[in-house]
């Protein structure tokens, strides 16, 4: 059974980022004070990067020791290392590179062309190892770690991660992470972790702002939730809290009593 889910609406997309950034601070220092570390997973996506630059701003992230903060990834482009479209290239331009993080927990997924070549599943299978290797034995199902919080950007058809509507990805019920090809959104290739590696972790918090989300959220939240294998953002839910963090232009769809709904 999976926690409350809470929806927040605010004005436009930079301040939806800044205050995520803040609740994502608080949350963090709130795992370390009480596990002495924590556990995040970073979203790549126009939103996802613009939490993490606020995150990197001055005041947001005092309350967070990035030596004792695990990073990992939702997803990622399976591109040469150093693309400027992979994921961890986008998060260490937006913040990693501006924190004093702990090269060893930043855990970036395998590049095209490193030590798998071009083997798209076995990068997927060598991060899968990678998460199995950091999970606590009480950890859910002691296959991942226990994120504190999994961040997720929702696409205009209601992808998360790298699981598209349709495909098979989102359709995986044991591996935690899988290879990607054909993906609708380029590049084609990508690794991703799947539902149940993103159903582990304690919160996950959905990211959707602008106009061209506001078909998807309206569809995701106006009413009865659609199926995750047409909708993969419907899956998404942490054990204890699912958060959608949207901005008025995504949520103009929404019935009156969730588009009022604040933080
Ligand atoms: O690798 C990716 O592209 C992302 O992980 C992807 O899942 C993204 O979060 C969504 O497509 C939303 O992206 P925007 O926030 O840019 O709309």
């Amino acid at each position: 059974m999976s926690g409350t889910r809470e929806v927040a609406v605010h004005g436009g997309k930079e301040e939806m980022a800044r205050t995520a950034a803040a609740a994502l601070a608080a949350r963090v220092a709130e795992g370390q004070r009480v596990r002495g570390t924590a556990s995040v997973v970073l979203t790549g996506g126009r939103n996802g990067n613009a939490l993490l630059a606020a995150l990197a701003a001055s005041g947001v992230g005092d309350a967070v020791d990035f030596s004792r903060l695990e990073l990992w990834w939702g997803d990622e482009r399976f591109l040469p290392e150093g693309d400027p479209e992979r994921n961890v290239t986008q998060a260490r331009e937006a913040f990693l590179d501006a924190v004093p993080a702990d090269p060893a927990r930043v855990h970036a997924m395998p590049a095209a062309g490193g030590e798998h070549g071009d083997d798209v599943d076995a990068a997927a299978e060598a991060y899968a190892a990678e998460l199995a290797a950091a999970a606590r034995p009480e950890g859910p199902g002691a296959l991942v770690p226990s994120f504190d919080v999994l961040l997720l950007g929702v696409g205009p058809d209601t992808h998360v991660a790298s699981l598209f509507p349709g495909h098979a990805g989102v359709r995986e019920t044991e591996r935690t992470v899988v290879g990607v090809r054909g993906a609708p959104k380029p590049p084609p290739e990508r690794i991703s972790l799947t539902m149940p590696a993103i159903r582990a972790a304690r919160e996950v918090w959905l990211l959707a702002a602008g106009e061209d989300k506001a078909e998807a959220v309206a569809r995701l939240l106006g009413g009865t939730a659609p199926d995750e294998a047409d909708a993969p953002a419907a899956g998404a839910r942490g054990r204890e809290r699912t958060r959608w963090l949207l901005d008025e232009a995504a949520a103009s769809l929404l019935p009156r009593e969730l588009r009022s709904a604040r933080d």
